[in-house]
């Protein structure tokens, strides 16, 4: 089973020995330097069509809080700007912090987010199933979105108000019907360069797309990630689910895009 984590023991400082791609050349996340990245102009818009919403369940695998989708059907795409091929929705998750301080994982100018959200998919088109496209360079495509603390957001409070059903490890619970379009910020202005799976087992198969505008938060909403639990229901102890971020990993000369 999975032996990592987010703590001093298992965290990811220590990720490499178990995978050691850990120190490969494409990890990620990374820190976006703006006026670093190059304007391209063969960029085109991301294009989503999430409008088939074939949300399936909610739940917490001691990592995060994850909503799965079925991607048996082929409506849930997102496509253009760096990608070749339309790409599946599979999952979303988030990533925090603790109280107040900051959790997403890709960081912008040095500066980082109170959370980020994930909208993970894979492709279809060239690969047979998700995990053989999980280990290809060009398999997965993961949508990124800041998070920031401030007005309370209208939609989140979907997944915050399910948030309670899972709060032990391993549970899960129905979650039909949700269309994570609702979770976009206005602009789809975008970020893109290839990097990594940010958690175990660390795959360089991400093209990652991380949009520039936040959305907003409530810290209300915020806190109620955290009264996840990483411990399951027969456990004694109880540890809350927080600060499940990597920090930063090395560019190596990568090339970030900008659509901007
Ligand atoms: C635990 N989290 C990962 C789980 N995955 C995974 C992939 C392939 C194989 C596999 O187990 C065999 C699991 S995943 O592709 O759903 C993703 S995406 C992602 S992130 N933060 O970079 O967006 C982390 C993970
Ligand atoms: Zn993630």
């Amino acid at each position: 089973g999975d032996h990592w984590g987010y703590g001093i023991e298992d965290g990811p400082s220590v990720w490499h020995k178990t995978y050691p791609i850990a120190q490969g050349n494409r990890q990620s996340p990374i820190d976006i330097v703006p006026h670093q990245a190059s304007c391209d102009p063969s960029l085109g818009p991301i294009v989503l069509n999430y409008d088939h919403c074939t949300s399936m369940n909610i739940a917490n695998n001691g990592h995060s809080v994850i909503v799965e989708f079925d991607d048996t059907d082929d409506r849930v795409v997102i496509q253009g700007g760096p990608l070749d091929n339309p790409y599946k929705l599979k999952q979303f998750h988030f990533h925090w912090g603790g109280k107040g301080c900051h959790g997403s994982e890709h960081t912008v100018a040095g500066n980082s987010y109170a959370s980020e959200l994930h909208l993970v998919h894979w492709n279809a088109v060239k690969y047979g199933t998700f995990e053989e496209a999980a280990t290809a360079p060009d398999g997965l495509a993961v949508l990124g979105i800041f998070l920031e603390t401030g007005d309370d957001h209208r939609w989140l409070n979907m997944i915050t108000d399910a948030l309670y059903m899972v709060k032990f490890k391993g549970s899960v619970t129905d979650f039909e019907g949700f269309n994570p379009m609702c979770l976009l910020p206005s602009s789809l202005d975008y970020w893109t360069y290839l990097g990594s799976l940010t958690t175990p087992p660390l795959y360089e198969s991400v093209v990652w797309i991380i949009l520039r505008e936040p959305i907003m938060v409530s810290e209300k909403q915020l806190s109620k990630f955290r009264m996840l639990l990483l411990t399951e229901e027969e456990e004694d102890q109880r540890i809350h689910m927080e600060n499940n971020f990597r920090p930063p990993q090395p560019l190596n000369g990568r090339k970030v895009r900008s659509s901007i």
